[in-house]
């Protein structure tokens, strides 16, 4: 063979394999998104897209389905904390404070002082002329431990040394039963997440902005991808819920081959809406159980939580939409621990009409809980919102004592609904209340407060997940009408701009 043909060989063989590397190169790349050439196209994010899918929705407790179980081994984030499940008999730090210290009359003689049996099917009578004197109701008190003597019938009626009576907290003031003068408008509560979605704003740069900008910048490499992580895991969705949805996009990024910030925009918005459902309802509920005029029992709400989450507004707010949706409510006032708590939800009361049942500082916080469910039950309405005091949840009597809050209720009606408030700014924090609220009372539902002032609202996934337990209503703002119901698809779109 000659030189000059050898030479033709030499150059067609380096042709053929520059044409494969060449060839490979563009297959590598092809294989990653590549979403820049299209930047151009893509519309101006709006603050908008935020469907609210309607108002409200309210069920009866005795309809609801109970939230599913969420066994302590499949809580993925433990980091030494108490867990939902785990022993809540158990100790967790100090010694338990006593919280049983107050005479106790018996059922039967509250009965005989009220002339009126405990269990008797509701009047349909006005509260504001039905309220008794003071002298003649049975105080909270009383009413409370008498309900703890039930719970203990092999003890004799307790005769109360002179002492005691004196050092006893006093009695619940009478119910405000005279509506205000002048009844506030109250905001349609249809379509409220509409109204509201521009308060999300400061999560929306996070996940709106930032991470559909990561998303859609193309060519996601690791360092892309570690990002995404990253976003998230500073929007507070925790580290597990975090792995989750990472994992996913990047599966269904390759599977789907998303090749337009539109595919991003649409596979992102998914993975969150299925990152936040649940089986358990989200409906809260208020709704009595049969016709309060004809008998019916009231639905009885909790609302629990840490000081300063909002638990005073959110029952205000609450109240204020039952109210607008033409329910009848009574306001407990047992956060007895700081006057003003008292003074603030009596003020929501005379806003809407609604008979708030106030407890005095210092009154046994279940006293003033039980006075306010009978006095529900009697005057035949619809709801009984019960504002409880704000708790350190790492003080285990503290703790204690809002379960005996419940308990003692529990002598009286059934407990529908304990709505947790959870500062949504407060990070991790607000998940460790949470676990800890969770093993006392058996949350039912999660409300998300301040959530217009975070960019942090990643906390609704993680608590959701967490917990089992649903986001039911979420706080927007410091006005009277900035509560809204928790939707999903409403809020990723929200989220995501
Ligand atoms: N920005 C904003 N502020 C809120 C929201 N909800 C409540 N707040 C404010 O949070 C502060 C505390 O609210 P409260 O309702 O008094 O809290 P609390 O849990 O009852 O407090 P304690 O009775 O001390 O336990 C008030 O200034 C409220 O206006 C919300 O959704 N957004």
């Amino acid at each position: 063979m000659s030189t000059s043909n050898l030479i033709l060989i030499a150059v067609v063989v380096a042709v053929v394999l520059v044409l494969a590397v060449v060839t490979g190169i563009v297959l590598a790349r092809r294989r990653r998104i590549s979403l820049r050439e299209q930047e151009a196209e893509r519309p101006a994010v709006q603050g908008g897209g935020y469907q609210a899918g309607g108002g409200f929705s309210f069920s009866s407790g005795a309809t609801a389905t109970a939230p599913p179980e969420h066994p302590v081994e499949q809580r993925p984030e433990t980091e030494g904390q108490p867990g939902v499940g785990d022993d809540a008999a158990e100790p967790r730090d100090s010694a338990k404070r006593g919280i049983v210290d107050v005479p106790l009359p018996t059922e039967a003689e509250v009965e005989a002082e009220t002339g009126t049996p405990r269990e008797q099917p509701a009047t349909t009578e006005d509260p504001a002329t039905t309220a008794e004197p003071a002298e003649d109701r049975t105080t909270g008190t009383d009413a409370a431990t008498a309900v703890d003597q039930v719970e203990d019938t092999t003890a004799p009626p307790a005769e109360v040394p002179e002492q005691d009576r004196t050092t006893a907290p006093p009695e619940p003031e009478p119910a405000t039963a005279e509506p205000a003068t002048e009844i506030e408008e109250i905001e349609p509560t249809a379509g409220r997440l509409e109204r509201l979605r521009g308060r999300l704003s400061r999560s929306r740069s996070t996940f709106g902005q930032g991470l559909l900008g990561l998303l859609g910048a193309g060519d996601l490499d690791e360092d892309s991808w570690e990002e995404v992580e990253d976003t998230l895991l500073m929007a507070d969705l925790g580290s597990a819920t975090t792995t989750e949805i990472v994992e996913r996009l990047r599966t269904e990024i390759a599977s789907r081959g998303v090749r337009t910030p539109e595919d991003a925009r649409a596979l992102l918005r998914e993975v969150l809406i299925d990152a936040l459902s649940t089986e358990a309802p989200r409906s809260v509920r208020a709704l009595p159980h049969g016709d309060p005029a004809d008998g019916g029992k009231p639905a009885v709400l909790l609302v629990v939580g840490v000081n300063g989450t909002g638990k005073t507004t959110t029952t205000g707010k609450l109240a204020r939409v039952l109210v607008a949706d033409g329910h009848k409510v009574l306001l407990g006032a047992a956060d007895t621990f700081r006057a003003a708590a008292v003074e603030q939800l009596a003020t929501w009361g005379e806003r809407v009409g609604a008979e708030v049942v106030r407890g005095n500082e210092g009154q046994d916080p279940a006293s003033v809980a039980f006075e306010s469910v009978s006095r529900a039950t009697d005057a035949g309405v619809d709801a009984v919102l019960v504002d409880t005091a704000g708790r350190l949840h790492t003080k285990s009597g503290l703790m204690d004592e809002l379960g005996k809050v419940k308990r003692v209720v529990e002598k009286r009606a059934q407990v529908d609904e304990v709505l947790l408030v959870l500062d949504a700014t407060t990070g991790q924090n607000g998940m460790v209340q949470a676990r800890v609220f969770s093993e006392v009372v058996d949350v039912t539902g999660i409300v998300l407060t301040k959530l217009d002032g975070t960019a942090k609202g990643g906390i609704v996934f993680q608590v959701q997940r967490e917990l089992g337990v649903p986001v039911k209503l979420v706080g927007l703002g410091e006005g009277p009408d900035h509560l809204a119901p928790f939707e999903p698809a409403a809020f990723v779109d929200a989220l995501l701009g």
